[in-house]
């Protein structure tokens, strides 16, 4: 049968990517979606502006809620310094076998836990499975419809702290407008826009850095 997608750009990794380089694993999976197939990845332009908001922060602790394929678990986790604690949340059980795959190449396995599930079943989960107390930062970018309800759920479950950096994906387009107005207009954020585009698009996206005050 058809291969998908996530299976055609993890040959493209394999096939073009150093082994135990992950700036490779980067630059392969930015060409095959420049050059063969558009996918939903953070992508070069918006990836520059997570990497500097993850050198900023330097966590200790960090979630990303939507795996895909790894590309932006790759970009994250090529940043952290050792024995940082990095969990990323993946719906989909064929993305998580991908993106796995995909980590793996990167020789980042070592870096991060893929955690199959959805975020409002997972985050409640986070203190008493994996031993958090909070989260340094945290990279949305899995469903729009999931930013409000899910960092509700952050502060319900105490995984915040004051200082706590919040960086959504994707406000734009798709576009996550409920979140927007909330982390905008919330006492308890303070809340900075970075203007980019759609990945390996000229179309408009941005994403929110949201700072959580306590
Ligand atoms: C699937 C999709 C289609 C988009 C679009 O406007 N398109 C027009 C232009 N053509 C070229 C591509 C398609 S944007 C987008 C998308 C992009 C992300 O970064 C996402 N991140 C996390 N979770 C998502 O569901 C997610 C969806
Ligand atoms: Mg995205």
């Amino acid at each position: 049968t058809r291969s998908t997608r996530p299976q055609r750009m993890l040959k493209a990794v394999q096939k073009n990517a150093t082994k135990g380089n992950p700036e490779s694993v980067i630059s392969a999976i930015d060409y095959f979606c420049k050059h063969s197939e558009w996918a939903m990845n953070v992508g070069d332009e918006k990836g520059s502006i997570l990497d500097s908001v993850v050198t900023e922060v330097n966590p200790s602790t960090v979630l990303e809620l939507g795996t895909y394929c790894g590309y932006s678990t790759v970009r994250i986790a090529r940043l952290l310094s050792p024995g940082t604690k990095f969990i990323t949340l993946e719906f989909n059980p064929a993305n998580v076998t991908v993106a796995r795959q995909i980590i793996a190449h990167a020789g980042l396995q070592d870096k991060v836990t893929v955690v199959e599930g959805s975020s409002g079943d997972l985050i409640p989960q986070m203190k008493e499975r994996f031993g958090i107390t909070t989260f340094d930062f945290i990279f949305l970018d899995h469903w729009k419809d999931r930013y409000l309800p899910d960092i509700k759920l952050f502060e319900e479950c105490g995984l915040l702290r004051k200082g706590s950096v919040l960086l959504a994906d994707n406000v734009i387009c798709p576009g996550a407008p409920e979140y927007l107005e909330y982390v905008r207009n919330s006492p308890r954020y303070e809340s900075r826009y970075y203007p980019a585009h759609l990945e390996y698009t000229t179309l408009e996206d941005g994403m929110e850095k949201s700072v959580f005050l306590g």
